[in-house]
């Protein structure tokens, strides 16, 4: 499997706040992998530092073999990387349809005209939203809201999908039906690094998974195997002289 993503030795402070500390993984191409750790361990933040949001105060962060550390959001899109939001970001007073339109026309085809309204189409048929096409994304449920912003991000045809927190919120039937659309995704093939609190769905959707706490590196490996490591339980439990 050939190596998609890349950290060497990243790290963000924050003032004298060290948020991610000389973080260093590689992804493979095609991989689903979880990004764990508890409340401020510094997920985001490095999902802000590899999607171009913030950038890196040391380090490398390869995709492809770019350094693309401190490049601008638009560069790092341009190399294939898209993310959804923890709070769900959608343009609520355009359509469904246009929502998905705009990252298509910024993505990495540029498109136009009916190309672009067929890619968005494809895009809104893979999550499930092909009838609700006109209305506002303002009168969407919650479920629904997240589904257009994993289709608003696959219109940008990404390579790498970095997805934070995006199951969270659904309901146990949503959750079932949000599980499934992932894993729909992997079936294409698509690399995907999954923030997520909810271990049931990281054990369905991720082989391995990666942890953090207080923005280190604990553990990498496979999933059955890191949920039962001491030193996780210990992150996520506290330890009697913590
Ligand atoms: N823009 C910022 N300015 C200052 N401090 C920040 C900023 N963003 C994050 N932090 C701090 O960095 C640390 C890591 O935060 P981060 O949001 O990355 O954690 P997280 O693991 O994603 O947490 P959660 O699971 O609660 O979302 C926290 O102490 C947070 O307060």
């Amino acid at each position: 499997m050939s190596t998609l993503l890349k950290l060497e030795n990243v790290t963000k402070t924050f003032g004298g706040l060290t948020a991610v500390n000389d973080m260093s993984f590689e992804i493979g191409q095609g991989e689903v992998v979880g990004l764990l750790g508890p409340n401020g361990s510094g997920k985001t933040t490095l999902l802000n530092l590899i999607s171009g949001a913030l950038p890196a105060s040391a380090g490398a962060i390869r995709i492809g073999g770019s350094d693309l550390a401190g490049k601008r959001p638009d560069v790092i899109a341009a190399h294939g990387v898209a993310r959804t939001f923890q709070l769900v970001k959608v343009l609520p007073s355009l359509t469904i349809l246009e929502n998905v339109m705009v990252p298509a026309a910024f993505g990495r085809s540029r498109l136009w005209g009916a190309a672009l309204e067929d890619h968005a189409r494809d895009c809104l048929a893979k999550v499930g939203l092909t009838a609700e096409e006109t209305l506002h994304a303002g009168d969407l449920t919650y479920i629904d809201q997240k589904r257009l912003e994993l289709a608003r991000a696959l219109a940008a045809e990404p390579e790498l999908l970095l997805l934070d927190e995006w199951l969270a919120g659904l309901n146990p039937t949503e959750l079932r039906e949000g599980i499934a659309l992932i894993r729909s995704l992997e079936g294409h093939g698509m690399t995907i690094l999954l923030v997520e609190h909810i271990m049931d769905a990281i054990r369905a959707l991720c082989p391995r998974c990666v942890v953090m706490a207080a923005g280190t590196k604990i553990a990498d490996g496979p999933t059955a195997e890191v949920l039962v490591d001491p030193q996780v339980i210990a992150a996520y439990l506290g330890t009697a002289d913590a």
